[in-house]
Parts: C-alpha cells; structure tokens; sequence
C-alpha cells in the first residue's frame, strides 16, 4: 500500500475563516487539502473556484491542494485551477466530451491528473485511460453535498478498480470521497484505498488532530 493520505474536504469548513481552518487542519496531520468545486449545473450545488485556491496559496498553504471538479464543461477552468496552485485535478468523465484530452491538458498544465467515478459510474471509463491518470477517486457518495451516508456498494468497487491499479503496475493513488469516518475507514482501507477525503467527520469535531490520529490507527490496523 501507498502511504496513506488524509485529505480533509473543506467543503464542511468554516468559510468565514478558511485560511485558518487550513491552517488547523494541516497542524493537526492532514496531509493534502482536498477542494470541491460545485457549478450548480453538473451537480446541484455551488462552492468555490480558482480565486479562492489562489488565496489558500497566498495565504502560506505549502500542501498539496486536490481539486475536486464538480463542474461541466470541464477543460475552460484547468489553467486557471493550474495557475492559482492546483496540485492535482480530478473530474468526472460525463463532463468532459473528451476525457484523454482533459487528462492531456492537465498534466500539460503540471498538475497531477485524477478521474472520478460516480457510484453508478462504471469501470469501463478507466479503459484506455488507466495508464494515463495519477488518481483515480471513487465516489461513495452522489457528488453535491457533504454529509452524506457511505454507499456500501463502494466497497466492492474499491476491490475492483484496486484489482486493476495492481495490475497496471503503475502507482496510480486511489481516493474515497464521501461519508469516510473513523468507524468505517478501516473497511475502506482494507478494500484498497489509500488517499481518504472525509469532510463533515473531520470539521464536524472539535478536535481535528485526534480524529485524524483516529483514522490513521484504523487504517494501520487494517493494514496489518
Ligand atoms: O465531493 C464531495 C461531495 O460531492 C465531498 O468531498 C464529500 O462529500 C466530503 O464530505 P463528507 O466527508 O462530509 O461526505
Ligand atoms: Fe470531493
């Protein structure tokens, strides 16, 4: 397995103080800043975009920021994700015309590329691209809000597309996004993620560094 990552959404932050709730969270272990962008149009919701990256950026944040694109078309806003500190991008395939050439044009802009399975999503669209991707995220919830109930069927999507990664030979990093909590990440991790978003279960407690520390020990134990 790939050293775990703990990427915290800060979609369950407090936007009135963001620069310091990421500064918080990062104090208290996490690894990667994970950012959704919502469109209002490829999902019901509406977040941020590239201005508010760029202030993380500005504001003294050094680690990597996991931009997740919720929006449709895709490809206009990868060079202004790019430009305003975007470590890696991930989108959904139903949003791009042409998913190899938005993968292209994300690594061209020296980000890491991700794609982004919905729960009905099958995997079939990793065919052809699999090789190409740094990431590969799968949802465990449907993409809008945060807070949702972990969809169990994900688990044996885990399996499969973990199947696959090994078989690549590559070291492509696979992602959970959704309803990830102390209590269900060791199953998770067991069934081959390495790279964990959770937003509402983090910025939902007080104490960001002990849940942290708590989903870390769930995951060394079900490593061993
Ligand atoms: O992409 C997302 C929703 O579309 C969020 O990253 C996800 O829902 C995280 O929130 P939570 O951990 O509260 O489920
Ligand atoms: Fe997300």
């Amino acid at each position: 397995m790939q050293t775990p990552v703990i990427a915290p959404s800060i979609l369950s932050a407090d936007f009135a103080r963001l620069g310091e709730e990421v500064d918080n969270v990062l104090a208290a272990g996490a690894d990667w800043v994970h950012f959704d962008v919502m469109d209002n149009h490829y999902v019901p919701n509406l977040t941020i975009g590239p201005l508010v990256c760029e202030a993380l950026r500005r504001h003294g944040v050094t680690a990597p920021i996991d931009v997740h694109l919720m929006v449709e078309p895709v490809d206009r806003l990868v060079p202004d994700f790019a430009k305003a500190g975007a470590s890696l991008i991930s989108f959904h395939p139903e949003a791009s015309k042409h998913v190899h050439r938005t993968i292209q044009l994300i690594k061209a802009e020296g980000c890491r590329a991700g794609l982004v399975l919905n729960p009905a999503t099958p995997l079939d669209v990793l065919d052809h691209v699999l090789d190409e991707l740094d990431l590969v995220l799968l949802m465990s919830v449907n993409p809008g809000f945060g807070g949702q109930a972990f969809i169990p069927s994900a688990l044996d999507k885990l399996r499969r597309v973990r199947e696959r990664i090994d078989a690549s030979g590559r070291s492509i990093r696979l992602e959970i996004d959704g309803g990830v909590k102390p209590d269900n990440i060791g199953e998770i991790a067991a069934a081959g993620a390495d790279t964990f978003v959770a937003g509402s279960a983090i910025f939902g407690k007080p104490d960001y560094a002990a849940v942290i520390a708590q989903m870390r020990a769930e995951i060394a134990k079900a490593a061993r």
